[in-house]
């Protein structure tokens, strides 16, 4: 019989943005947003731990090799996020306010994109400071 376990990998990159939505007035973002509407933006250390579930394969014992997890990771999440403006530089931000559950969703799609096999993802958790953590598992 094989065993399924989770893999997780953590990856952490620095980015700034602005919680702005398109739909609402500048008042509106201003009241709904806080501080986190200034125009000029602000940075994050986001912490991201992206989870797969899957069998082990009995002959490697391995779900993954984790060098793999880690080359999905770099297209999916560092190479377009990482040191970035994620308003200007990331499309899906341009209509997405970036905020953590937007992110997480973000990199849950584009996961999908990259995977060989995407079934295996399980969970995107993004950690936006050491106190506002989402978790998204494909809803
Ligand atoms: C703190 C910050 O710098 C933020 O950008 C926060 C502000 N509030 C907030 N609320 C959410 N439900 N999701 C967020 O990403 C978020 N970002
Ligand atoms: O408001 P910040 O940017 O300091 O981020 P935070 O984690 O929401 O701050 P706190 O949890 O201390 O309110
Ligand atoms: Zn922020």
């Amino acid at each position: 019989m094989a065993h399924k376990a989770y893999l997780t990998r953590r990856e952490v990159l620095a980015a700034c943005h602005r919680l702005h939505s398109p739909k609402l007035s500048n008042e509106e973002n201003r009241a709904v947003f806080g501080k986190c509407n200034h125009p000029n933006g602000h940075g994050h250390n986001y912490v991201v731990e992206v989870t797969l579930h899957g069998e082990v394969n009995p002959k490697t014992g391995m779900l993954m090799n984790v060098t793999c997890l880690k080359e999905y990771m770099k297209s999916a999440i560092m190479d377009t996020m990482d040191h970035k403006n994620l308003d200007i530089d990331v499309p899906y931000f341009h209509d997405h306010p970036s905020t953590a559950e937007h992110v997480a969703i973000y990199i849950w799609q584009n996961m999908k994109k990259y995977m060989d096999d995407p079934s295996l993802l399980y969970e995107v958790k993004v950690f936006e400071t050491e106190n506002n953590i989402v978790l998204y598992r494909g809803e």
